[in-house]
């Protein structure tokens, strides 16, 4: 399998190192695309891997399967070209998506080019019970409190203060680097609009702490996830770079685990 990457930044670097260097996942990294040329150059050295700063040019290496670990905006830009050109593609920006017609829009030239979209779970969980869920409907309410340090939202703050409640929809506006998990849970459940996000700034907290309620004719769910930060990347959980490699390792698994 040739893997390709959008990013050339902390997810990018860990997937780099474990997958072309600790060979954790079948298959190589062969192609990065990014904007920043000389880091762009010394990945290039160190990794063996081929660097583009043109997207079509890096859509045209043969690649199977192509990570975005970019941003919201890039995966905006970037999400339709990788599915046209019939690569399969996993997306972790998926602050992306809180524009429904967008995601339909994504999902419509997937079925015609025969691609498939992973959504990795990234720093939460509890994904596969709200499928489950909603599959016969049901599903009622799903909220999410999101509990970061100041350097993980990056701002300034020497107290704990609520700073944001509202929808996933507008939690993405407000936090485009921050709340991608917030979006996954909403098309997960019940989504952007009905999915309420609380972000909380925490001076004394170490970890990126994720709690999720969810509520329906199943039952209860509470699931709290203490997420160790990322050295090169506080905003980033190690949890989410972790999922990306757990998708490109179960790809074309036989056995599926969960729904
Ligand atoms: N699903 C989840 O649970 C999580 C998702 N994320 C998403 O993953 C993204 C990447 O995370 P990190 O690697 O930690 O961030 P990072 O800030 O270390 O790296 C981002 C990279 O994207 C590049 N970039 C920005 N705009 C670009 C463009 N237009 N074209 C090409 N490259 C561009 C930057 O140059 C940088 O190399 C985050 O921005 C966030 O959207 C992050 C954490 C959790
Ligand atoms: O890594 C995390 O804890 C969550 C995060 O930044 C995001 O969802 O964008």
């Amino acid at each position: 399998m040739n893997i390709g990457i959008i990013g050339t930044g902390n997810i990018a670097t860990y997937l780099l190192e474990q997958i072309n260097v600790n060979h954790l996942a079948k298959g190589k990294i062969t192609a990065v695309f990014g904007r920043n040329q000389e880091v762009g150059q010394r990945l290039s050295e160190q990794f063996q891997v081929d660097f583009h700063t043109d997207i079509q040019a890096f859509l045209e290496t043969p690649l199977d399967i192509v990570v975005e670990a970019a941003t919201v905006e890039a995966a905006g830009l970037y999400v339709k070209d990788v599915v046209t050109h019939q690569k399969d593609l996993v997306v972790s920006s998926i602050g992306v998506f809180k524009d429904v017609v967008f995601l339909d829009e994504v999902k419509a030239l997937a079925g015609s080019n025969r691609t498939h979209i992973f959504l990795p779970s990234g720093a939460i969980g509890g994904l596969d019970v709200l499928q489950s869920a909603k599959a016969a409907g049901g599903l009622e309410r799903v909220q999410i409190t999101t509990r970061k340090s100041p350097q993980s939202l990056g701002i300034e703050a020497d107290e704990e203060k609520v700073i944001f409640e509202g929808s996933a929809f507008e939690a993405v506006e407000n936090f485009p680097k921050n709340v991608n998990v917030a979006l996954v849970l909403a098309i997960a459940g019940i989504g952007v609009e009905k999915t309420k996000v609380r972000v909380i700034v925490d001076p004394a907290i170490e970890r990126n702490t994720h709690t999720i309620e969810a509520e329906g004719d199943f039952g209860r769910m509470q699931l709290q996830v203490e997420n160790k930060p990322m050295p090169n990347n506080p905003k980033t959980s190690l949890l989410a770079a972790l999922s990306i490699l757990a998708v490109l390792q179960n790809k074309d698994r036989a056995l599926r685990i969960g729904n």
